[in-house]
């Protein structure tokens, strides 16, 4: 399938919209997944995207399962699709060991320092550092 068959005018629009950010408003149910999964398949069809590149994050790991089954069915394949969360945490033990110099706390410690962004997650590993704070969060609460 052509990831553009079947989009109405304005989803035409935000798909081949290939450069830069573009900003969705659209109320549920309305078509949104629809658009980001054709833009991130006709990025990858036209050859502006490399799969390998293309991060697709969401909110609920339920979505993240959509963004993915969609995006197989389209035919894409190496496109991460995940969750904020879990983008956030697999940052983390990534850099973890370059940053911090030795392994990632377990992930039940992890846990409160992911939930924000991995950019923010990381300056939160280095002030946890350097104020010795407890591993639970990375403002300092218990
Ligand atoms: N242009 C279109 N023509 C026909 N069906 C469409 C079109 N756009 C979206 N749909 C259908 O409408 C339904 C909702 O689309 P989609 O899941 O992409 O919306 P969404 O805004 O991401 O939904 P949600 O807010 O629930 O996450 C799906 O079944 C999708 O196939």
């Amino acid at each position: 399938m052509n990831a553009l068959d079947g989009l109405d005018e304005q989803q035409r629009e935000a798909v081949t919209a290939l450069r830069g950010p573009v900003c969705v408003l659209a109320g549920a149910g309305t078509g949104k997944t629809r658009v980001i999964t054709r833009r991130i398949a006709h990025g990858v069809d036209t050859g502006a995207y490399s799969p390998g590149r293309v991060m697709a994050l969401t909110f609920t790991s339920k979505a993240a399962g959509e963004l993915r089954g969609r995006l197989r069915a389209l035919g894409v394949e190496g496109v991460a699709a995940r969750t904020f969360h879990s983008a956030a945490l697999a940052q983390l033990n990534y850099f973890w060991p370059t940053l911090a110099g030795d392994r990632p706390p377990r992930s039940s410690t992890t846990r409160c320092v992911c939930l924000r962004t991995p950019r923010t997650a990381l300056v939160g590993i280095s002030i946890r550092r350097r104020c010795a704070m407890s591993p639970r969060t990375s403002n300092g609460a218990r």
